[in-house]
């Protein structure tokens, strides 16, 4: 069974259609990769699955539950799958420990002392265990998006979801960001990112979907797709991503 079933998904905003249709099976253990022009409907995509955007067609079930649209059934859905953004939105009057411990003890209603446990262990994975007591402003850019890493990661997801998380980053902190998705990958976390890393792609992902005017354009392995692009719109995007 899928982790992550999407069936013929439509949304618009206004008389904007921006998902015409998508359908897409994520299996537990894979990393996907959401990849296509500005504008194709990627970042509201991820939105939908993780139910910060309500759905006008079509489903979305997570582990085998139907995606609901009540505030009770999104809530539902937004433990069982994580997401990490662009800007990190660390809470900058909180150490870096409370940050990631804040969300398991208030929406959970985890202890502290087992949620310091959590945290730790977290900051640990994404080589931050010195920082417990540091605060936000003391981190460089790539360390404060290991935190948000952290932070998702203490809720226990099912899957991880990714939406530009190096974008807002100087090119040299990208790769230690990158570094901890690609252990997280190892691990077998189901991740669906979208990325303009395209060698990151290329190395880690099992599948790349690209995305092109609201619809699913052309899916496959890293490989067949960069190499053996099927559509004039894959190849042009291709040529105009080469070197990233
Ligand atoms: N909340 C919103 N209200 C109205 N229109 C929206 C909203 N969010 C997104 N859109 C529109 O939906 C379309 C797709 O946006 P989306 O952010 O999903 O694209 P994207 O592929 O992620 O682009 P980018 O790479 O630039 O982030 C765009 O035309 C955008 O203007």
């Amino acid at each position: 069974m899928p982790l992550i079933a999407i069936d013929n998904v439509k949304k618009r905003f206004g008389d904007n259609e921006v998902l015409k249709g998508i359908s897409l099976d994520i299996e537990p253990g894979e990393v996907i990769a959401i990849i296509g022009k500005s504008g194709s409907g990627k970042s509201t995509l991820l939105r939908c699955i993780n139910g910060l955007e309500t759905i006008d067609e079509g489903n979305i079930s997570v582990a085998g539950a139907k995606l609901g649209q009540t505030e009770l059934e999104l809530r539902n859905l937004r433990l069982k799958v994580g997401m990490i953004f662009q800007q990190f939105n660390l809470f900058p009057h909180l150490s870096v420990g409370r940050n990631v411990m804040i969300a398991p003890m208030i929406v959970k209603g985890t202890s502290e002392a087992e949620a310091e446990a959590i945290a730790k262990a977290n900051l640990e994975k994404v080589g931050l265990g010195h920082k417990f007591d540091a605060y936000p402003d003391q981190l460089s850019g790539g360390q404060q998006q290991r935190v948000a890493i952290a932070r998702a990661l203490s809720m226990q997801p099912q899957a991880l979801l990714c939406d530009e998380i190096t974008s807002a980053l100087d090119p040299e902190l990208v790769n230690e960001v990158l570094a901890v998705v690609r252990g997280l990958a190892k691990e077998g976390m189901t991740l669906v990112m979208v990325t303009h890393e395209m060698r990151f792609a290329r190395e880690v992902c099992n599948r790349l979907v690209f995305m092109h005017q609201g619809k699913v354009h052309e899916i496959g392995p890293p490989e067949e797709v960069f190499t053996n692009p099927k559509t004039p719109e894959l190849q042009q995007f291709i040529g105009m991503t080469q070197g990233a």
